[in-house]
């Protein structure tokens, strides 16, 4: 069978990310032609029903804790190899039981050593509505994050032209799956408020230089229309960090690499969603 013609659009990204991109695009060409996209939408039109991702991470908050989205990650370009053994159902379960309101498993397999597995054994392991956290550029693989399982998609828009960041939304809408939506800075967050979702992440990792300062969601955050809900992503490790965020107006937080260096993850979860 012919590669679909899928092809990266002309839009400037940083570097990092310009390299995760361009591989994800090759990904992305050969595994679509293995599985024509109809194939892949049958599949997440038949998939069970997903759970609620932006309801679970309001009644946290309006319970008056922390929305805790918790990261399953091996690897990451920053981080390296961060966690060996790496068992992404046991870790499901401790995040479940230190009161985490969601995951974030990651499927990218070249930067992140992610796979949908992890995915897929995370969510059968615990009732927690679970984010796949990947490089979405292509309706292929909002399909193919349904089929596996995931309730929520990231859209990050220093990856994405307006036009296919909507294309992505809406077909994940279609799916009753969730989108999180993904800004650095001023600019991006003003075309992410060009979505209809209400879960915008604010990254506090710069994906050029791959360092991580707080002070971007402390920027970003109070800029968030109140009929939104701010997530701070990235580089919080203390139940202080946890402060300064809900500070600013983001209750809800996305923490990986601090909560996957812990032995005792459940613990570590427990001391994050209870800072407040
Ligand atoms: O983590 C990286 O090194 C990275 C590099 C390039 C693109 C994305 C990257 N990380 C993805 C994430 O957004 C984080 O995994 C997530 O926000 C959690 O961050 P942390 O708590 O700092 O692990």
């Amino acid at each position: 069978m012919n590669a679909p013609h899928i092809t990266a659009p002309a839009i400037e990204v940083p570097d990092t990310l310009a390299r995760i991109l361009a591989d994800k695009y090759e990904e992305v060409r050969e595994r679509a032609a293995a599985t024509p996209l109809s194939e892949m939408e049958r599949q997440a039109r038949s998939a069970p029903k997903p759970r609620d991702f932006i309801g679970d991470l309001c009644h946290a908050v309006a319970d008056g804790r922390v929305g805790l989205i918790a990261e399953i990650k091996r690897a990451s370009p920053s981080g390296g190899l961060i966690r060996d053994p790496f068992e992404p159902a046991s870790l499901a379960e401790a995040y479940c039981e230190g009161g985490a309101t969601c995951l974030s498993v990651l499927t990218d397999e070249p930067y992140f050593q992610g796979r949908p597995e992890h995915l897929k054994a995370a969510r059968a392991a615990c009732p927690l509505p679970v984010l796949r956290k990947d490089f979405m550029v292509h309706p292929w693989q909002v399909f193919e994050a349904r089929a596996m399982g995931a309730d929520c998609i990231l859209l990050i828009m220093a990856a994405l032209a307006d036009e296919t960041a909507q294309e992505l939304e809406d077909i994940a809408r279609s799916l009753d799956m969730a989108v999180l939506v993904e800004v650095h800075d001023r600019a991006e967050l003003d075309r992410a408020l060009g979505l209809e979702t209400r879960l915008v992440g604010v990254n506090n990792r710069n994906l050029r230089t791959l360092q991580t300062d707080l002070a971007t969601s402390e920027e970003l955050c109070p800029l968030i229309p109140a009929d939104r809900i701010p997530v701070a992503e990235s580089g919080i490790r203390t139940p202080e960090d946890v402060r300064r965020m809900a500070a600013v107006g983001a209750r809800c937080i996305l923490v990986g690499e601090h909560l996957m260096r812990q032995p005792d993850v459940a613990k570590a979860a427990h001391a994050l969603v209870h800072a407040l």
